[in-house]
């Protein structure tokens, strides 16, 4: 299936009830579990990453299947690791291609016991649980925070606690803090010393938890903001001090002239033409926002050079490479180095005549792209569109409440 997109013909007017953030959602239904919680998490996510977790935490079986999930799969080995039993663990053909390796390491060398069924250092994963010793160990820093965010949510639970070294730069830094705000919201403490991050044996307290709304899918609407210029949209359930990094994103699009005022319901956004001439940035903390910050740059023909990109290239899909083919489409030349750095100087190619973007089986892909509708004259054609339900379910939904016609071809 494939939607072709268009701009709303009459000025755009949103108010927007987004999605419950699904990192927030997918940590507290952990540590919910953790604490033996009498109560249930309010506004959950309804989003596919969440659901699998839900289920596999609800489940009688033995054997889960977390599809696309990233948090899910690392979360989720940790979590089974110190539950006694035999567990297995997959996913979609590409989570089998993204790496555990450095979680299932350090798990092994804190006393627990998981196996590859397939291939070395991938999912899926046979996991014999049992009691962890827990102690003093090293890990890289800069592939993937999700590792770091697993072995600390069951470190208060391990005989000896966690020492926790963290070796070179330290990728998605926020979601490390989310991890530890949360924690200690459920009652652990947790000490963090330059590169150590320590924690003594101790008990999750049970707490009534709401979930706050996503700062990464408010991002699209930013861009939405940015590129019709005139639009009115409000975003609710946002908070200015939010425990998501991806808040970072409103400080960052008002140099793409986007204002945010917060209210008491969330935030209204106000175009004020106030635009940088070239937006350089480095997105080591909020590697979510990247894609969205590429689309819009262009569209408002606003060059970039953005650093700190190391870990798209395993997310849903090579991020760095499908950017640049689907913009290529769009007659945009965009260059990368160092697995890294993407950068757009203002050159230009033709573009094609009818292009479809392609997703990739990537939530970002889609609803990065789909605000182009509103700058290109013939619309935006998205391929497999329903990718969305990830992270964000009801966003063609909600883009079609504030005018955006969508017509499935
Ligand atoms: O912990 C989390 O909730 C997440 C951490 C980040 O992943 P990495 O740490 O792999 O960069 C982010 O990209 C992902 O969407 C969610
Ligand atoms: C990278 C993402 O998710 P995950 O790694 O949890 O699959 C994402 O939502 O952009």
């Amino acid at each position: 299936m494939k939607y072709l997109i268009k701009a709303p013909e009459e000025r755009l007017r949103a108010s927007v009830q987004l999605p419950a953030s699904k990192s927030i959602s997918n940590r507290a239904l952990i540590l919910n579990a953790l604490s033996y919680s009498p109560y249930d998490i309010q506004n959950l996510s309804d989003c596919d990453d969440t659901e699998v977790m839900v289920k596999a935490l609800n489940s009688d079986s033995r054997d889960f299947d977390i599809k696309a999930a990233g948090t899910a799969m690392r979360f989720l080995t940790a979590f089974l690791s110190k539950i006694v039993g035999e567990w297995t663990i997959t996913g979609t053909e590409r989570m089998k291609n993204r790496p555990i390796k450095l979680l299932v390491d350090a798990l092994n060398s804190l006393g627990a016991r998981i196996e590859y069924i397939e291939k070395e250092g991938y999912p899926p994963l046979r996991i014999f649980g049992s009691a962890l010793q827990g102690g003093e160990i090293s890990l890289a820093g800069g592939v993937s925070s999700q590792y770091i965010s697993a072995l600390l949510m069951i470190a208060p639970l391990m005989e000896k606690g966690l020492t926790l070294h963290l070796e070179g730069n330290i990728i998605s830094r926020p979601y490390i803090n989310l991890t530890l705000q949360l924690m200690e919201q459920f009652g652990v403490k947790a000490i963090w010393n330059g590169q150590t991050i320590k924690i003594l044996p101790q008990e999750y307290k049970p707490i009534r938890f709401t979930v706050e709304s996503d700062w990464s899918a408010a991002s699209y609407w930013y861009s939405i903001m940015a590129l019709s210029k005139n639009a009115e949209i409000e975003l609710l359930g946002l908070f200015k001090n939010s425990l998501q990094g991806d808040a970072a994103g409103a400080k960052l699009f008002a140099q793409l002239g986007v204002g945010t005022t917060f209210t008491d319901r969330g935030v209204v956004l106000k175009y004020n033409g106030n635009a940088v001439k070239k937006l350089i940035y480095n997105f080591v903390n909020e590697p979510d926002l990247a894609q969205t910050f590429v689309v819009t740059c262009v569209l408002l023909n606003i060059p970039f050079r953005f650093t700190g990109l190391q870990s798209l290239k395993i997310k849903e899909t090579d991020r760095i490479e499908a950017l640049k083919t689907e913009l290529r489409k769009l007659g945009y030349l965009l260059t990368d180095s160092n697995d890294s750095i993407l950068e757009w100087n203002g050159e230009r190619c033709e573009p094609e005549a009818d292009p479809i973007i392609a997703t990739y089986e990537d939530h970002r892909m889609a609803m990065a792209f789909a605000p182009a509708a509103l700058v290109l004259p013939k619309g935006l054609k998205v391929a497999d569109p329903e990718v969305v339900t990830k992270s964000y379910p009801a966003y063609w939904e909600d883009l079609r409440k504030a005018g955006f016609a969508l017509i499935e071809n």
